[in-house]
């Protein structure tokens, strides 16, 4: 007998489709996998994924880190840090630089992962190509989505992790109950400001996520990075990058008022690129040499200069 197991797919001009991946055949008594990525049940600290209460080392780190974001990420703030930050004017780097630079920073916000960053951008890539490999692109966004926390090292003036990494929510309309550590938006001026405080805020029904001003952090600055540069990744992958960290939408459904068409469609794509983001975070090392010429064609094949600005 052979169990199946669902898992979605993309068809172009259809959109995401159910497509039968791997089986598990109980005739012979073993798994039989068609190289497939399983999403494991715990982290490696045992923990589930995503568990902001459970105690352990990083919990408490972690909830005082989004204390400081919740209190700092104003409408304000993220204005302030487009204008500067949009500018590109800080460093010029390929991508695998980037990368590189990556090696030593660990993101505080993350109560799955405390390896090097490198490590996760070549894990969520390498997962999504065991189960999409002709999505090129899906494979490239996998590599850069997280570049952004390049915001971290000392050339992109050494930004404190509260205004870099973390969940992501919009600035200008009320903080929704789903986000992490809700409690702590209470210490934010916006919180109590009417302009910003309503249902829809500063935004109007359908608006587009376009035009919505999201927390500042690696999420929105890369997608600027991409989009500046004049990438040819596809509209699903700019939405993923500036989207992947906006956990209220993605899982509890959150703002759907304020998206357009478009954002209806580029989501089904940040859905299955999350369980990639998410379950492929582990000890198990990625061997750097082996796939970086692969990733390097991809790069060459999506951005039409070597050096970008950043
Ligand atoms: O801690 C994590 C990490 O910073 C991720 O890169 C981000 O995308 C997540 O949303 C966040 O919660
Ligand atoms: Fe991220
Ligand atoms: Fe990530």
């Amino acid at each position: 007998m052979t169990i199946l197991i669902e898992q979605p797919e993309f068809v172009a001009g259809v959109g995401v489709v159910e497509k039968k991946d791997f089986h598990v055949s109980e005739d012979d008594k073993e798994l039989v996998l068609d190289g497939g990525f399983l999403a494991p049940h715990t982290n490696s600290f045992g923990q589930s994924f995503r568990d902001y209460d459970a105690e352990g080392d990083r919990q408490p780190g972690v909830e005082e880190f989004y204390r400081i974001n919740h209190m700092n990420q104003t409408y304000n703030f993220v204005e302030k840090m487009r204008a500067q930050y949009g500018k590109l004017d800080k460093v010029e780097m390929s991508i695998w630089e980037c990368c590189e630079l990556l090696n030593n920073v660990v993101d505080e916000s993350d109560p799955d992962l405390d390896e090097p960053q490198i490590e996760h951008l070549l894990q969520t890539a390498e997962a999504i190509r065991k189960d999409y490999p002709e999505e090129r692109w899906l494979h490239l966004t996998g590599l850069i989505h997280d570049q952004g926390k390049v915001l971290l090292h000392p050339s992109f003036g050494q930004l404190p992790q509260w205004a870099v990494v973390g969940d992501t929510f919009p600035v200008g309309c009320a903080f929704d109950e789903s986000i992490v550590h809700h409690k702590y938006f209470k210490e934010n001026p916006d919180f109590s400001n009417p302009a910003y405080n309503t249902k829809y805020g500063v935004y109007e029904e359908g608006c587009g996520l376009d035009n919505v001003m999201m927390s500042w952090g690696h999420d929105d600055y890369m997608y600027l990075v991409a989009k500046e540069n004049k990438t040819t990744l596809p509209s699903a992958a700019l939405f993923i990058i500036r989207y992947h960290s906006f956990y209220a939408l993605h899982k509890s459904e959150a703002y759907k008022h304020l998206m357009n068409e478009e954002d209806i469609e580029n989501l089904k794509w940040l859905q299955i690129f999350n369980k990639y983001d998410l379950y492929s975070k582990s000890k198990v090392r990625i061997d750097v040499e082996k796939v970086k010429p692969y990733y390097l064609s991809l790069i060459e094949k999506y951005f039409p200069t070597s050096k970008l600005r950043w």
